[in-house]
């Protein structure tokens, strides 16, 4: 029924109402800057119990040292130049003026990862949303977190990355023949451009032993996506960093963050918000194809792919702990994203590597033509050094940005001078503080790995040379697969 207003009905404007309005503006702004005193007061604190480490100046208070550090002219070359300069920690200008601490010290690193002080900043929190949404793998902590990744797990130990090798011989088999038709048109060689290459690979690597789909029936709209993706991850502007910036502060609440997923504006944004969606549609898909034929599935050891496994381990009841099917369907985009790029990227260095080495190019080929096909990666062990060089020199992700949960003390494996000349054996940090992680600084630190640290050098893995112990990353005590219980879950793979 439609509302009518009565004959007698007369309007009238109550003035309380307008003054209830301002007194709720005047309280919204007083709580503001009350809340803004608090932020500069404790960021003063924050600066004060910092200010004795050493490190470069800036005189840009929007970006601080950001733009140097995070858009650098050539990859690592400012990390390094800072850690040749200042040593393993030293202090930098964030951005809106908020000081940074740059870590890459062994007992601080280990202190950030697997003790219960620091966290991801707000600005990577965000990201993580985004992407992966609040289902995916890396937006979970704690006991939700070791038990979704205990589950997905069952597709990445040692044995189930086994039964995946035939996949990738088949890829690695139709990248020699592309490249052998290539160079077979041209007379004296070939100039190849082998990064879309590359890239095609690993996504195939990925869509059909991570995924259980073959490439060409992945969605062609998710492909293009996933591309669009990556090329916007890889060419970080100074408006990205700035965003970054205002969400580290820690004002912009989940509700928002969530609204500016689902009413996405600006390129970032839909792409983002594209790939989340595009990729629970196509796990969805695989899932339903997968369960039409999975009464034929009578053991996990039969199926060749990620997906296959947890769900047949799900399905016949050999899963400890257990996952719905639409927490598993959610982890498509982490799966797509974390695995393919990362792993381009490292071919492509290996193989930059190896270009620029013709002798230990002939030794390498020397060392898997001498091996019967089955096992071979396991009894090459120069290729795993390689491999390794390879990883520990240009990790995929250079800095790992990290806040303080709460007041702490950070450990030091190797005390330094302070800008006033005293001996720093500990860093007292406050909460809030921001701390990044260079793993591109710790693989490169004199003290750990020698005097050739910045040198391509795999035979250092060969001659007993690399420092053992005191364990960091799951692999080669490496940071490249970062460390502690957000590891890269898919480093055998990879
Ligand atoms: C050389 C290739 C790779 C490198 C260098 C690499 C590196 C990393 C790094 C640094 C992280 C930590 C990210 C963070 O906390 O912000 C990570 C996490 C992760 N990676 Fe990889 N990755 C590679 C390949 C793969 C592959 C092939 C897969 C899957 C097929 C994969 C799946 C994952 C997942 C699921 C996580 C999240 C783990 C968690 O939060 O518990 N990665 N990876």
């Amino acid at each position: 029924m439609r509302f009518r207003p009565s004959p007698t009905m007369t309007l009238a404007f109550d003035s309380s109402l307008l003054l209830n309005l301002s007194t709720l503006a005047i309280v919204a702004i007083v709580g503001l800057v009350f809340r803004l005193t608090l932020a500069v007061s404790a960021e003063y604190r924050r600066r004060q119990s910092i200010r004795n480490i050493p490190g470069p100046s800036s005189s840009s208070w929007l970006f601080g040292n950001l733009l140097q550090m995070q858009i650098p002219w050539e990859y690592g070359q400012i990390d390094l130049e800072w850690l040749k300069k200042y040593g393993a920690v030293y202090r930098i200008k964030g951005g809106l003026g908020r000081d940074r601490l740059i870590v890459a010290d062994h007992a601080a690193i280990q202190a950030i990862v697997y003790g219960e002080d620091f966290e991801r900043t707000p600005a990577r929190e965000a990201i993580v949303a985004w992407l992966f949404d609040d289902r995916g793998l890396m937006a979970h902590h704690g006991q939700a977190h070791r038990h979704l990744r205990g589950a997905l797990n069952t597709g990445f130990t040692a044995t189930a990355v086994r039964s995946y090798q035939s996949t990738f011989e088949t890829l690695a088999e139709t990248l020699c023949t592309t490249l052998d038709g290539i160079v077979s048109q041209t007379k004296g060689g070939a100039v190849v451009n082998l990064s879309p290459l590359l890239n095609t690979v690993t996504l195939s690597a990925i869509s059909q032993a991570a995924l259980g789909c073959p490439v060409e029936d992945l969605n062609p709209a998710l492909v293009r996506n996933n591309s669009e993706l990556l090329e916007l991850s890889s060419t970080l502007a100074a408006g990205q960093i700035l965003v970054d910036e205002i969400l580290n502060l820690g004002f912009v609440p989940k509700w928002l963050l969530d609204l500016a997923i689902k009413y996405p504006v600006g390129q970032a944004l839909k792409t983002m918000h594209a790939q989340r969606y595009l990729s629970v549609e196509q796990g969805r898909e695989i899932m339903a194809k997968q369960l039409k034929t999975a009464d034929a599935v009578g053991s996990v050891d039969e199926v060749d792919h990620v997906y296959g496994k947890i769900l047949h381990s799900e399905i016949l009841g050999n899963s400890e702990n257990k996952i719905s099917l639409e927490d598993l369907v959610h982890q498509t985009s982490i799966i797509l994203v974390a695995g393919q790029d990362t792993s381009a990227i490292m071919l492509g260095w290996l193989f930059i590597a190896l270009s620029q080495r013709p002798a230990l190019q002939d030794a390498l080929r020397g060392e898997i033509l001498s091996q019967a096909k089955d096992d071979a990666y396991d009894h090459c062990p120069l290729l795993n050094a390689i491999i390794k060089e390879t990883i520990r020199l240009w990790p995929a992700l250079p800095l790992m940005f990290h806040q303080a949960k709460r007041d702490t003390i950070l450990p030091l494996s190797t005390s330094f001078k302070g800008v006033d000349g005293e001996e720093i054996k500990a860093i007292p940090i406050l909460k809030g503080q921001m701390v990044t992680v260079s793993t591109y600084a710790y693989e490169h630190l004199e003290s750990r790995w020698g005097k050739d640290a910045d040198e391509f050098n795999p035979y250092r893995w060969l001659d007993g040379s690399v420092p053992q112990g005191s364990a960091l990353g799951p692999y080669a005590n490496l940071l490249g697969f970062w460390a502690g219980p957000h590891h890269c879950l898919g480093w055998r793979f990879a």
